[in-house]
């Protein structure tokens, strides 16, 4: 049986006997083959994507938190904290609560998606939304875990890394081997930074064979990493990623580098255009800042070599953005239909 991500890659992970383990037998997500996108490439490429929306509370966040909160209960915090734009907070709240512990999460006023604030609320966070965005509200996190008793969760706490490395060994340990490409996408870029940890220290233990090209894509209005420079006021619809100034910068260089991949940024008419694709031709709803890494992989899909094998990485349920799947979804929502099956017929075009 499944019994969650530290008991299942204890070995590679910073705990020990004494480590209380805080789960909700997070992981073990599927890795999915997308033919129909695979098509739009042709070349015999295979596509993949490793669905992390199905994580206990619905995002990859869940991977970093199990380790993040099992380390601060074995350290005997009673309050956690960090800044989000949404799914962050969700499973802070989450196993913070499941352990024991206060969660205090800071969010950008109006900038959060409904799934995930109700998550925060109904997990019984102290929700404080914040004239400011994410850059702004992480350095206060930051700021405060400095002076007062609560243990910040944020992906600078390297146990979250540590965490979520393990959505690279779950790749690796269905493929057989690491793909040639891992696209995903990068907003504080914690999680670029994790992959490429997951697939060193694989390749280390002579897991897999090769090494993959780390393929980050930001959205246009969101995109240091690619321009190089902070975005002061950064702006996407897909609001998981809607950060100027990433904690995990450097690292992030740092793989992409090491492993010669690539930033590229792609449009919110892209992500929208991936977003809808998933769902209509293969039936995966993730939201919207996710689809960036199935959007980004079709922009540069000419440089992917023949017969290679492609894992896009869809970090989020789309169950967490009600309001722009129905604000942007392509299907005809027909309203005030007569209840008689004349009517209904005739609604359907039959
Ligand atoms: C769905 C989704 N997809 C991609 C990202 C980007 O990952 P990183 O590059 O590791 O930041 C996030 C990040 C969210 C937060 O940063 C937060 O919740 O505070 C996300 O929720």
């Amino acid at each position: 049986p499944w019994l969650g991500l530290i008991e299942t890659y204890r070995e590679y992970l910073p705990v020990s006997e004494k480590t209380p383990v805080v789960t909700l037998y997070e992981g073990n997500t599927p890795l999915i083959p997308v033919p129909s996108i695979a098509q739009r490439i042709g070349k015999q490429v295979r596509v993949f994507v490793k669905y992390d929306g199905l994580n206990p509370t619905g995002s990859f966040k869940d991977r970093g938190m199990t380790m993040a909160i099992s380390k601060a209960k074995e350290a005997g915090a009673k309050a956690v904290i960090c800044a989000s734009t949404g799914n962050t907070s969700a499973a802070a709240a989450a196993y913070a609560r499941r352990g024991g512990m206060r969660p205090f999460v800071l969010i950008p006023d109006g900038y959060v998606a409904l799934g995930k604030l109700a998550q925060a609320l109904l997990y019984g966070a102290e929700v404080l939304a914040i004239k400011g965005n994410f850059d702004r509200a992480l350095e206060i996190v930051r700021e405060m875990a400095e002076t007062y008793p609560v243990t910040l969760v944020n992906s600078v706490n390297p146990y979250r890394l540590e965490g979520q490395k393990t959505g690279a060994f779950e790749v690796v340990d269905v493929l057989g081997d690491a793909p040639d490409w891992l696209c995903i996408p990068v907003g504080n870029a914690g999680n670029i930074t994790a992959y490429w940890m997951g697939f060193c220290e694989y390749h280390q233990a002579g897991k897999c064979g090769r090494l993959p090209r780390m393929m980050g894509f930001q959205a246009a209005g969101a995109a240091p990493l690619v321009t190089g420079h902070p975005f002061p006021h950064p702006e996407t619809i897909a609001t998981a990623i809607r950060i100027g100034n990433p904690a995990s910068w450097e690292k992030a260089v740092a793989a992409k580098s090491a492993s010669t991949g690539e930033f590229n940024s792609v449009t919110d008419a892209e992500i929208l255009d991936a977003y809808r694709l998933l769902a209509s031709e293969e039936g995966i709803f993730c939201e919207p800042a996710s689809a960036a890494s199935v959007a980004g992989m079709l922009k540069v899909k000419d440089q992917i070599p023949t017969g290679a094998t492609v894992v896009c990485v869809l970090t989020g349920n789309g169950l967490k953005d009600p309001d722009t799947a129905i604000k942007h979804s392509n299907s005809q929502f027909k309203q005030g239909i007569l209840p008689e099956v004349k009517a209904v017929a005739e609604a359907m075009g039959m």
